[in-house]
């Protein structure tokens, strides 16, 4: 035998004992009875739990079954294959048990034992949102992390993190104030019809936290200021030493009450519920939720995918053009002065839209600065047909003769100034002229982008589907999540976000 013939004997023998850790893998809800809620489904990655290859090895037909109870998640998993590989010197089967013991409670490992309590099971915290959908019920409950059977309901689940959402941590939770920050959202289907057991189902879930912010460098309002100034007052030691009092009169009593942003963190429809508008419930419930206190300034993500980006600007933008007239108001201004257009002049955004506008209604929805100027961007566009959404039409600028072909002039130039900030550092190490190009090539994709969004969005507004409790009707099959594009436009890192008046584009 050559080496050849003896490498692909070797390689024969690993195959042999080597099982995709994703196909083997299996996850199902269950009620109190035993009986399986919807189709057994599987994760989407294994690689956080076996390894980048996703390979497990040692086992023939080898199987891991993970099952939740559906109303508190209790996980139990089982393990079974036909043979298992005898040790070699080092060479020796995945311990699968090990593997899988960080993102499991102990008690997943042992023998499932029946919960008698389970019919006496209510959600932790408050009810906050319900809806009926293709028959069925729903709800959406919030509780505080602070709430023990919330944290116990997170830590039975925190293995969906690594198996659905990609690059996802698990929450590590401190044992003080602070996880009153963590809020958990839970979206169960209730089944009325359930005699025996729970009737509630778990559909999804998201957790946000708080994060305290400081007043606006820029335009700080005053009530920012003065709510600062009583932070100071109640959190800081005082000057003879006496750190975090509370006990005077007027003070703040708990540092939730400070000016602050909320941040959704993790966000998750099970798969058997996916595609079915779910996730969109979830999301306009957490959003409407969380910025409700008047101390919360503003409601940003956490490092979101592809797929949640566009589940959020579908919700953001019907919400908006629904809910917020001044939003639905907003138009591109083509009447800019011709001083105001010089090739040396900034770019006059605050012209071209409204900018007191603007900002006022970024205050008072709480969008975050980058995803609401990336709404102004999409609802503007909105109201140009798409015939003249096109560059060839516009080479004479704003002396185009046709309106539209006039704000769509407008639109670009509006939209470059962002798009040109957000890309500056790499962009100013190019040629003028290939950083102009490249500006109006990023721009193309962000409008491809936005286009079909919007045709999403009208077509919801026109009723040609039905409303958001149902959207895809009879959609059952899960959209399959794409991974986040590397297009450096699109990052989203709101730390970053920057308010960089003089960092301004030239009219082009
Ligand atoms: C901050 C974070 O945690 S980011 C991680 C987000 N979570 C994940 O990726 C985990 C796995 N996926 C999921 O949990 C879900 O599929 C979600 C949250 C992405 C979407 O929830 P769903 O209930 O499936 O969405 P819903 O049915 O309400 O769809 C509403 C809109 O969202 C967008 N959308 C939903 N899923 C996808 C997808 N996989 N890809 C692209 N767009 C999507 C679409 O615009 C959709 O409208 P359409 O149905 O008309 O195309």
């Amino acid at each position: 035998m050559d080496d050849d013939e003896q490498l692909a004997q070797i390689q024969a023998e690993v195959d042999e004992w080597s099982t995709n850790s994703t196909e083997c893998f299996a996850i199902s809800l269950l009620r109190s009875d035993g009986s399986e809620i919807a189709d057994r489904f599987h994760p989407e990655f294994t690689y956080p739990i076996f390894g980048e290859e996703e390979a497990i090895f040692g086992y023939q037909d080898l199987s891991i079954h993970l099952t939740f109870a559906a109303h508190d998640l209790r996980p139990h998993i089982d393990i079974k294959y036909g043979k298992k590989f005898k040790a070699q010197g080092d060479v020796r089967p995945t311990d699968i048990k090990e593997a899988l013991a960080d993102f499991l409670p102990e008690d997943a490992f042992e023998a499932p034992v029946s919960d008698s309590e389970a019919a006496s099971f209510r959600p932790p915290g408050e009810k906050i949102h319900s809806y009926t959908s293709e028959g069925r019920y729903f709800e959406i409950w919030c509780a505080s992390l602070a709430d023990a059977q919330a944290r116990e309901i997170v830590e039975n689940m925190q293995i969906l993190v690594p198996l659905f959402i990609e690059g996802g941590s698990t929450l590590q939770l401190e044992q003080d104030w602070t996880t009153q920050r963590w809020k958990l959202f839970l979206q169960y289907q209730t089944d009325v019809k359930v005699t025996e057991g729970s009737p509630y189902s778990l559909v999804g879930y998201g957790t946000s936290y708080r994060v305290f912010t400081l007043p606006d460098r820029h335009k700080p309002l005053q009530s920012d200021l003065d709510l600062f100034a009583q932070s100071l007052d109640s959190f800081l030691p005082s000057p003879d030493g006496d750190a975090m009092e509370t006990s005077r009169a007027s003070d703040l009593s708990t540092p939730l009450e400070l000016s602050s942003r909320e941040r959704l963190s993790q966000f998750l429809i099970l798969p058997p519920y996916q595609g079915s508008g779910h996730g969109q419930e979830l999301y306009n419930t957490m959003y409407t939720h969380l910025t409700r206190p008047t101390n919360v300034r503003e409601f940003t993500v956490e490092d979101p995918n592809e797929a949640f980006d566009d589940l959020r600007d579908l919700c953001d933008l019907l919400s908006l053009r629904k809910h917020v007239p001044d939003f639905a108001a907003l138009r591109i201004n083509t009447g800019i002065p011709a001083d105001k257009l010089a090739a040396t002049s900034h770019i006059p955004t605050d012209l071209i839209i409204v900018g007191d506008v603007r900002e006022s209604i970024m205050r008072q929805t709480k969008i975050m600065q980058r995803q609401f100027d990336r709404l102004v961007e999409m609802h503007t566009l909105s109201f140009i047909p798409p015939l003249n959404r096109s560059r060839n039409r516009i080479t004479r600028k704003e002396k185009c003769s046709n309106e539209h072909d006039k704000a769509y002039y407008f639109w670009r130039l509006y939209a470059k100034q962002r798009l040109y900030i957000h890309n500056r550092d790499q962009l100013i190490q190019l040629e003028r002229n290939e950083r102009v190009e490249k500006l109006e090539a990023a721009l193309d994709g962000v409008q491809e982008g936005y286009a079909k969004m919007l045709e999403k969005v009208e077509a919801r507004e026109s009723g040609l589907e039905t409303n958001g409790n149902a959207a895809v009707e009879g959609a059952s099959a899960p959209l399959k999540v794409r991974k986040r594009k590397v297009v450096s436009e699109d990052d989203d890192d709101d730390e970053k976000e920057e308010r960089e008046e003089n960092k301004r584009a030239r009219v082009q």
